[in-house]
């Protein structure tokens, strides 16, 4: 729908009507349709509601992320979650047994330190816990960083854009201008790019909040699925030999997409991480290598070391029984563990000129450098 995120009443934003009228201009498009876009522009382009969300760059290096040490806030929680899942009006619904859990009747923008807790705990066993009808995307930048901040110290891209003066606050943003197809897929089959949030660096991101600002009619929704429930799929044998083994995640092709060097914020990186993780609060083991990060086995040979993670990514992500998708709609927001899940994009939805944006913000609480607790395998 064209004026689902725009406001009616703000015509203020002389910024935005020149923008969009320069890239009309550049379309030579014929009369009849001129016309037709002429009366969309002057019906679409008020203020957009989340205009201040949009994508903000900044110039210039800033010095590398330092290791350091983290508690979980889960490990403080109730193991029943009492707080959390007994919350007046609250509705929770698995969604499979594998991952995922769906809420009603909750804001996640009244919740009680306790209840933030029992949440970290609740997203590290079910993967993705997904919020219906919630006020958050309308809290305010403020509210939003620091209810992020009570799961760790927040991330901040190497060279993402930022929501302007939070650099915390990470914008995923499509539009007509932006394209519904960027460089990272264009000469790709499908648009599928499975990976754990930023795996190249020291610390891994923990309990990671992803919430809709604007969503398309149709389509963009992201795929979710659960690293642990892959790693248990795996025989006794097959586990024990992955255990210890160690794998070098790099930031560098990444880097290189943005392609825009006065957009970076940090030289990127490449870390060694085991492959098979232990969480810090559920002591359940997970796979962690993911195709767009990893790179090799460090004590493999090269042949050796490729089969070995093609076997692991096609493994993790054609299991279907540890799979979910997740359709956005306005008001959704995702809570989910970086460290026992994977996702992906789904960049198929159409584009129309001044009609669709797709724009979301993720806020990454960082958490421990990833571990493999030999102890807590074999308990
Ligand atoms: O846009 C999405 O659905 C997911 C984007 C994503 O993977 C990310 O922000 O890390
Ligand atoms: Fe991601």
């Amino acid at each position: 729908m064209a004026t689902r995120t725009v406001s009616e009443t703000d015509q203020s934003n002389e910024q935005l009507k020149f923008e969009t009228s320069i890239d009309y201009e550049h379309n030579k498009v014929s009369d009849a349709e001129s016309y037709s876009r002429r009366w969309m522009l002057i019906h679409t382009d008020v203020k957009y509601k989340y205009e201040s969300y949009l994508p903000h760059y900044v110039p210039g290096l800033q010095p590398s992320l330092e290791e350091f040490q983290h508690e979980d806030v889960g490990l403080r929680a109730d193991l029943n979650k009492t707080a959390l899942l007994t919350a007046p009006g609250s509705i929770f619904e698995e969604i499979t047994p594998a991952i995922g859990t769906e809420v009603h009747g909750l804001q996640l923008s009244s919740l009680t330190p306790t209840q933030k807790d029992e949440l970290a705990l609740l997203a590290a066993e079910r993967g993705v816990v997904i919020f219906r009808g919630q006020d958050f995307a309308d809290i305010g930048p403020d509210r939003q960083r620091e209810f992020g901040r009570h799961f760790g110290p927040l991330h901040v891209h190497q060279h993402g854009g930022h929501v302007k003066d939070y650099p915390e606050l990470l914008p995923v943003y499509r539009d007509f201008t932006a394209g519904a197809v960027d460089n990272e897929i264009k000469d790709n089959v499908s648009s599928i790019k499975w990976h754990t949030d930023m795996s190249y660096e020291i610390n891994g991101m923990g309990t990671t909040i992803f919430y809709s600002l604007s969503t398309p009619e149709s389509g963009g929704d992201t795929l979710y699925l659960s690293t642990t429930a892959a790693y248990n799929a795996l025989s006794e044998d097959f586990r024990e030999r992955l255990h210890g083994l160690t794998a070098n995640h790099s930031g560098f092709a990444q880097a290189k997409v943005a392609d825009h060097k006065e957009r970076y914020i940090r030289e990127p990186i490449e870390t060694v991480h085991p492959i098979v993780r232990t969480h810090p609060v559920t002591k359940t083991n997970s796979l962690y290598i993911n195709r767009l990060y990893t790179r090799k086995i460090q004590e493999l040979k090269n042949e050796e070391s490729e089969t070995l993670l093609n076997f692991l990514y096609n493994h993790i992500e054609h299991g279907q029984d540890w799979h979910i998708r997740v359709h956005w709609r306005p008001g959704t927001v995702v809570v989910y563990d970086n460290r026992v899940t994977q996702h992906s994009a789904l960049r198929d939805f159409n584009v129309k000129e001044g009609e669709t944006k797709r724009h979301m913000l993720r806020i990454t609480p960082q958490a421990e450098r990833p571990y493999f607790d030999d102890g807590a395998a074999r308990g």
